[in-house]
Formats: C-alpha cells, sequence, structure tokens
C-alpha cells in the first residue's frame, strides 16, 4: 500500500488552519473531537494522562475523519519518539526547544540513518501498516512533520536559528509557558510578552516555516489569523466541557459560578 499522505502537512501553509487540544486521554473523546470539523487537533502528551497505548488507541479513533491528529511528545527523548512515531504519529510536536541544536537532535530523532538515528521497526509498526507499506523506510520522512515549541525567553533569542534548521516544519509558540517565563503568568498580551511573539513569529516567516500558537481567546485567535499564524488552536476540549457543564448548571441553580469562559490565552 502507499505511504499514507500527512493532510497536516499537506495544507500547513496559506490560510489559517484552525486546531484544538484534546486533553482528556481517550480515544473516545478524541473521537468525538474528530467529528465536529476542526483541521487538526492536539493529542497532548505533555499534559494529558496520554502514555503510548492512550495515543495509539486515539490516532486510530481518530484516523477516519478529516481532522488531522498532531501528537505532542512529553520531552525530547528520542527513544520515546521512536515510539510515537512507530505506533503512526506523522506530526510530531515537541515542547521546551531553546536551542538550534535541541531541534537538529528533534530532527534526527525522526530520521533513519545516516541522516538521523531512528531506529528500525519494520514489520513491527502501525507506521510501516505491519510492512504493507513497501517503500516506508526510504519515504517516511516524506509524510512526516516536526513541529518545536518555543516557549521560553531563551527560545525566543534563539527562534530564528531554531526555525532555520532543515527538518524542521514548524515552530508553535507556547503563550502560557513563554509568559510564564518572563515572569508575566497569566499575561500572554501583555506589551513585553506580545512583542517576543511577533518576533516569534515574524522570524518564523522569515525561514519560510509553519507559524502555530495556541490562543482560545477570541480576540487573540483573530489577531494572530491576521498577522498570518498558519495554524492555530482555538480550544481545549476539557475547558470547552467544563465551561458549558457551568453554563448549565446555572440555569438551574443561581448560586453556580460561572467565569467569563473567556481564557487570557
Ligand atoms: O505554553 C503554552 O501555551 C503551551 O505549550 C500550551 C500549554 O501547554 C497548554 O497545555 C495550556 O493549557
Amino acid at each position: 500500500m502507499e505511504l499514507p499522505q500527512n493532510p497536516f502537512k499537506a495544507a500547513l501553509t496559506g490560510e489559517p488552519r484552525y486546531g484544538c487540544w484534546a486533553g482528556f486521554g481517550t480515544a473516545y473523546a478524541s473521537e468525538i473531537l474528530a467529528t465536529v470539523g476542526f483541521d487538526w487537533m492536539l493529542i497532548d502528551g505533555e499534559h494529558a494522562p496520554n502514555p503510548i497505548p492512550a495515543v495509539l488507541s486515539q490516532l486510530q479513533a481518530v484516523a477516519p475523519y478529516k481532522t488531522a491528529p498532531v501528537v505532542r511528545a512529553v520531552n525530547h527523548d528520542p527513544a520515546l519518539i521512536k515510539q510515537l512515531l512507530d505506533i503512526g504519529t506523522q506530526t510530531l510536536m515537541v515542547p521546551m526547544v531553546d536551542t538550534a541544536a535541541q531541534a537538529q537532535a528533534l530532527v534526527e530523532a525522526t530520521r533513519y540513518p545516516p541522516h538521523g538515528i531512528r531506529g528500525v521497526g519494520g514489520g513491527l509498526t502501525r507506521a510501516t501498516r505491519w510492512d504493507a507499506i513497501d517503500d516506508y523506510q526510504a519515504r517516511a520522512h516524506e509524510e512526516l512533520c516536526l513541529i518545536v515549541q518555543v516557549e521560553s525567553r531563551r527560545g525566543i533569542e534563539n527562534v530564528e536559528a531554531i526555525a532555520a534548521v532543515e527538518g524542521v516544519d514548524g515552530v508553535f509558540v507556547g503563550p502560557a509557558d513563554l509568559s510564564t517565563s518572563v515572569g508575566r503568568a497569566g499575561q500572554p498580551n501583555h506589551e513585553e510578552v506580545q512583542r517576543m511573539i511577533r518576533h516569534a513569529f515574524d522570524s518564523i516567516k522569515a525561514a519560510g516555516k509553519a507559524a502555530g500558537i495556541l490562543a482560545p481567546a477570541e480576540d487573540n485567535a483573530k489577531r494572530y489569523a491576521e498577522w498570518g499564524f498558519d495554524f492555530i488552536a482555538v480550544g481545549i476540549d476539557i475547558s470547552l466541557m467544563r465551561q458549558a457543564a457551568l453554563e448549565t448548571l446555572a440555569r438551574y441553580k443561581a448560586d453556580t459560578k460561572v467565569p467569563t469562559g473567556a481564557s487570557s490565552y
């Protein structure tokens, strides 16, 4: 069989692609999210309870739908990245990338020798469809998409070099960690943080790479779309459920405290 095309990579630049965070850690919840129509969804292995088997079952559950899965690793460990790729992750996001050397190491973790250090799982793996894909090893990189996250002062200082690394397809700005890293926790719209986000955006685009960001607050998402961000996460499934539940309860119990629903990010 043919190597499956990566729809996220194919649609990465041009008009903004809108995505949603998937944080429940279950195939059932992720499949529901995949029916909504987002362009992409983030199966979060960093902050959600998502070990490898949970990521696998979510990849299988969302495979029939148009929403493209992006999988976030918890760290830079090449052994973990090997497992995530072997279960069929085609778009991988890696948090906390502060230097070009780290970005280069991540590229190498996704490539087979001589271009990298990825071990050969061959017919054991879903990535090769258990060897049904003839030329997987030679062509895997064509459909893999590596997104690195820049979300610290140091990452922003190095963003031009990080974005320039060959094999990095996109850079995702993490406003929660970035604002926290500069002492402005919960204030992604603080002038200093916005200047850093704008600098990151300009550097990513100057390198010819795709720029992504998390922005559940509508005003922020619209502003980033106007700037030209290529992929924007405009919701987090857990927050959406909690907000809807509180609003429902408030219609019957007057003492229910309902937040405005507006995220600061
Ligand atoms: O720093 C950010 O912003 C992110 O990386 C996203 C957060 O990790 C996300 O989990 C916030 O809920």
